[in-house]
């Protein structure tokens, strides 16, 4: 498997490196330019932080795992803000702090407020201070280029499933929601903030779907339920090759958003958490999401939106996102 890949990667990278020869040999520009697409890097950039076997996994795969990228140290510090945050001790304007399905809509535990997940933490300078790291940045770089925005923010907190399986996220792709692009220039770091193992419902991917396009996502028919906004992908087929991403406190993964992936469920009594950042070079831009796949969430986005904070339709999806982002990086140029 190794030496396949690295033969494979010998051949793109000779043509890339010593193209003259070749050219000499090809007659017209069109010829020229479908070589180069035959044998480019499409989905990371020139960069020396990956090796040249680490490229060309994430061109086939959609995802590189990097083993302990973030210190204990500053993991800790995480953890320990997002207590403060669900003891209500801190409140940064804009953070979405949602409780899972079960527990909201149980007679019982109303009191627990078990948080599963705090969004938008962009204006808690601690939490998003892990938006920064970095050792992080190094690596997106090589997928969005200079001009770098964090655009969506995650702390999740997947609660012990209360035995309906709502601590399941469905499988999706992350472009669903997101009107910007291109998508090549998007990328996910995950990082796990403590061991995460098919127990406690670690990431689980669909490796090389990111080669694909995006898939129509609607609610599963799960009889337990299902949080909002947990879309899935239509017809999602479970015979599929799976990989169960186990990783250690600190180990962080680098995903495509369209590659096809969702968690299991948390069958422990711990709340397994996760710190995540959604990048995009600044600039991508925005798209008209009417008429398209994405229209049902756009619908459902400006439902809360009109519900929460009483905004109308003037405010838009692609408002929310411009609203949301904050450059980490180079120029603001487009986003
Ligand atoms: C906005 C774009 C998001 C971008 C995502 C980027 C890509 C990554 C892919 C994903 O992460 S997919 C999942 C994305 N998840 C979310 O965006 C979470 C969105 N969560 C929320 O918007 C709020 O937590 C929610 C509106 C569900 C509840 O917030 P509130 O503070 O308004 O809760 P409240 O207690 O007032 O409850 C309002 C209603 O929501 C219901 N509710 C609360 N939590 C729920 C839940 N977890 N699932 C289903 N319903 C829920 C609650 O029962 C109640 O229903 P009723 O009006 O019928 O009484
Ligand atoms: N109908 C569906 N639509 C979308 N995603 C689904 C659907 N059914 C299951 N999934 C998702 O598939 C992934 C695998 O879930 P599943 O619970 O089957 O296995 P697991 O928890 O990963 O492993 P185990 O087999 O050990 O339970 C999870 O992300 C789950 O949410
Ligand atoms: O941490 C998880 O369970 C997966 C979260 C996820 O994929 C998402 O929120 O988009
Ligand atoms: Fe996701
Ligand atoms: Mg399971």
């Amino acid at each position: 498997m190794m030496s396949r890949a690295t033969d494979r990667l010998k051949v793109v990278l000779s043509h890339l490196e010593r193209p003259t020869a070749r050219i000499a040999a090809i007659s017209t520009s069109a010829q020229i330019a479908s070589h180069y697409d035959h044998h480019a890097l499409r989905y990371t950039l020139d960069s020396d932080v990956l090796s040249p076997e680490q490229k060309l996994s994430y061109e086939e795969n959609g995802f590189i795992l990097i083993k302990n990228l973030v210190s204990e140290e500053d993991i800790d510090k995480f953890r320990v803000e997002f207590e403060r945050i669900c003891r209500r001790e801190v409140l940064a304007p804009g953070l979405l702090v949602m409780r899972d399905v079960a527990i909201v809509k149980s007679e019982f535990v109303q009191d627990q407020k078990a948080v599963s997940k705090v969004q938008d933490f962009q204006e808690d300078p601690e939490l998003f201070r892990y938006c920064c790291l970095p050792q992080i940045l190094r690596y997106v770089e090589a997928f969005t280029g200079p001009n770098i925005m964090a655009m969506h923010t995650m702390l999740i907190n997947k609660p012990p499933d209360a035995g309906k399986k709502t601590s399941r996220h469905p499988m999706h792709q992350d472009l669903h929601y997101f009107p910007f692009r291109p998508a090549d220039r998007i990328v996910c770091a995950w990082t796990a903030m403590e061991r995460v193992n098919r127990t406690n419902g670690c990431l689980v991917v669909l490796p090389g779907t990111h080669r694909g396009t995006l898939r129509e996502h609607d609610y599963p028919e799960w009889e337990g339920g299902v949080n909002k906004m947990y879309h899935g992908i239509r017809d999602y087929d479970p015979q599929l090759p799976r990989v169960h991403l186990e990783m250690e406190k600190g180990d962080t993964v680098f995903f495509h958003p369209l590659l096809v992936h969702g968690s299991g469920m948390n069958q422990t009594q711990g709340f397994r958490k996760a710190i995540s950042c959604h990048y995009a070079s600044s600039d991508c831009y925005y798209i008209d999401v009417k008429g398209t796949t994405q229209e049902n969430l756009e619908k459902e986005v400006q439902g809360i939106a009109a519900r929460k904070y009483g905004l109308d339709d003037s405010f838009t999806f692609k408002d929310s996102w411009a609203m949301r982002g904050r450059l980490v990086q180079g120029e603001r140029t487009s986003l």
